[in-house]
């Protein structure tokens, strides 16, 4: 890539080596100016190691915790970067031609630098730390360290005592049918370790999984536990206790109902005490544990590994723990991909296949990955529930990297998955026109629920199509598409007939799709929320959000920062589903064209899915992987 030598991202007075990584877009100049001002510091100069020390800050920069030295001439994800937002970012790809450091000479400097503390026991007190040919920034260290040591604890401790008997019953009543297996399987770890990851895609069944657990808890070790339910974002919470307290109060046993209660979700950061000012420091932490007997988090994907840490920190050693996500979906915007570490590392521990066997002998799997998995608390729910049996056949063509069958999928001529190659990168208004069709029908529909004043049909509507982008600028952005999307709408509403003129210019028109981008706990709304303003038929308007049958309704003045929303990023729709899912891919030169983006967009499709792009952009997505460095997912070296 070319670079103005005198542009912003230029570093000036760059050494050589740091220049040339820094012209090839490497790293960055702000990565460049962080390794030299710590090189001044420990009186560092040997250009080797700031190289590295440079690179460890641009990965953390990208989502990973260290930099592994074996695999950094591969290196090409910028996941969340700035520069990423618009489609203009290209993936550096001369990483072959670049001055690489010998690398034997690299690491002798690594480890002899003043700069760089060697080993785990190397001295505390040094900016960066060097282990099993990882560099990290030492406060990422020991983010690592400290979930690594917390949750080998959890799972070397032995399994809680709980009746066996008891606990088989109890599964079994709650999970009754023999397809139900994973699912009591995850039930039993829940109750008998301290700590259980529950995966699977979309529809598996997680949360319905965590509301009968609930019940199983507090009958085989309450009644009376004390049950936190969390998660990373305050509407991934909001949903996550609709959809738990919908399941409870569909129990047939008002026991059952009645142990259970209607528990509350909140965000791990309040659950943890938040001080405002401070996001690393929090009332509950090593010191200051949480009371509760159990603590349950959702949507774990997007648990970034310094506050899982300090989740870790603030638990009951005796506490039970349940992380629950979907470690194939996008990772946290911060550093770290702690669920899908979790399930890859190897075991530190072989109790729990053992314990279960106790209790549900006939529910351990056969297949020997998913009995290593188990020894790490790992149990992941393969069974999808809800229909889709197409975009599930995609889903896991993506998640094997197999790009053969996804793109034999996505041309099967499916109704629920559908291709539309495009002739160049971008797609013209021919192509177009499918997505035009959708995102036209479902604003027609949104505008004249909205008009009539009808809430629910309104919120339905809002969710019956929804266009998601990598970018948020350029040509492949949202903020295009918005426009383009927006503008269609604005044309079949003109069209279609009767038509309120008295709506016209202003911002709070009946039908206009609205995203919340802030938290706001006065009116009980979340940044990523989503709803639509209606007319409350006494000629004035009202915003309505969440749960169609339930919908929280706040008069205009009373939102907090708002956006109109006919289009969103994959990021920002990560959590939610959609009836219909139209996906318009970016160049194939995109560094935010990764596997784990194809896979968090097409599973946020319930009906319908349809991908927009070239066969080259789906190749390259599907094999893009995002590889987050992290030392978690391998042993220790001594
Ligand atoms: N054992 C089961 N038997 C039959 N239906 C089930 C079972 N478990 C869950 N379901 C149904 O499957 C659907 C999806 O379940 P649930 O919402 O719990 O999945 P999920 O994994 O949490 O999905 P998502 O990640 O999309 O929120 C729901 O309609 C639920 O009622």
């Amino acid at each position: 890539m070319s670079r103005d030598p005198f542009g912003p991202r230029t570093a000036l007075r760059a050494d050589p080596l740091l220049a040339a990584f820094n012209a090839a877009s490497m790293i960055s100049a702000a990565d460049v100016q962080v390794a030299r001002r710590l090189g001044v510091l420990a009186h560092e100069s040997d250009e080797q190691v700031l190289l590295a020390v440079a690179l460890a800050v641009r990965e953390v920069r990208a989502g990973s915790v260290c930099v592994s030295l074996d695999d950094v001439r591969t290196l090409v994800q910028a996941e969340d970067d700035e520069a990423a937002e618009d489609d203009t970012a290209t993936v550096p790809t001369l990483t072959d031609d670049l001055p690489w450091p010998d690398p034997a000479q690299w690491r002798t400097a690594l480890a002899a630098s003043p700069l760089v503390a060697s080993g785990v026991d190397g001295p505390a007190d040094r900016p960066v730390r060097w282990v099993d040919g990882r560099l990290y920034l030492d406060r990422y260290w020991r983010h690592e360290q400290t979930v690594r040591t917390l949750v080998d604890e959890r799972l070397r401790s032995g399994p809680l005592t709980v009746g066996s008997r008891l606990l088989a019953d109890e599964t079994h009543r709650f999970f009754p049918s023999p397809g139900d297996a994973r699912q009591r399987l995850g039930a039993a770890a829940a109750a008998t370790s301290r700590l259980t990851v529950l995966t699977g895609g979309p529809g598996t069944g997680k949360t319905t999984t965590v509301a009968r657990l609930l019940a199983v808890l507090q009958s085989v070790a309450g009644p009376d536990l004390r049950i936190a339910l969390a998660a990373p974002t305050g509407k991934a919470a909001a949903r996550l206790q609709e959809a738990v307290r919908a399941q409870v109060a569909g129990f047939e046993d008002e026991q059952d109902r009645r142990r259970v209660g209607e528990p509350e979700a909140t965000t791990i950061h309040r659950l943890l005490g938040w001080r405002p000012g401070s996001s690393t420091r929090f009332q509950h932490d090593r010191d200051h544990h949480l009371p509760h007997d159990v603590v349950i988090v959702d949507e774990t994907s997007m648990v970034s590994l310094p506050l899982m840490a300090r989740l870790l920190e603030a638990l009951r050693p005796q506490a039970r723990l349940v992380l629950v996500g979907d470690p194939d979906q996008l990772a946290s915007v911060e550093a770290g991909a702690v669920l899908g570490d979790l399930v890859a590392r190897p075991p530190v521990a072989d109790g729990l296949p053992a314990t279960l066997a106790a209790v549900v002998p006939a529910d351990l799997p056969t297949d020997p990955g998913a009995l290593t998995r188990l020894r790490s608390g790992v149990v992941r729910l393969e069974t999808v529930h809800r229909h889709g049996a197409d975009i599930g056949r995609l889903a896991a063509a993506v998640r094997a990297g197999d790009g053969d069958q996804v793109l034999e999928v996505l041309r099967s001529g499916s109704a629920a998955v559908s291709f539309v190659e495009t002739a160049g990168e971008g797609p013209n208004q021919t192509e177009v026109a499918a997505v035009r069709q959708d995102a036209e029908s479902a604003g027609v529909e949104l505008v004249a629920a909205a008009r009539a004043g009808d809430v629910a049909g309104a919120l339905h509507a809002l969710d019956e199509h929804r266009l998601l982008l990598a970018h948020r600028r350029g040509r492949a952005g949202v903020a295009f598409w918005a426009a383009q999307v927006e503008e269609w709408v604005a044309e079949a509403v003109g069209a279609a007939p009767g038509p309120d003129a008295s709506w016209a210019g202003s911002v709070w028109y009946p039908g206009r799709p609205l995203l919340v981008t802030a938290n706001d706990r006065d009116s009980g709304l979340y940044n990523g929320d989503t709803g639509v303003v209606v007319a409350d038929g006494e000629g004035g308007v009202l915003a309505a959000f969440g749960d169609p049958s339930q919908p929280l309704l706040v008069r205009p003045h009373r939102l907090p920062s708002v956006e109109t929303v006919y289009a969103m990023t994959v990021h920002r729709g990560q959590g939610s589903q959609f009836q219909h899912v139209s996906l318009v891919l970016p160049p194939v030169s995109s560094p935010l064209l990764t596997r784990e983006l194809f896979y968090t967009a097409v599973t946020r499709a319930r009906e319908r899915v349809r991908v927009v792009g070239t066969e080259a952009a789906v190749r390259a997505a599907v094999d893009r992987p995002v590889r987050r460095a992290s030392g978690l997912r391998q042993p220790l070296s001594g």
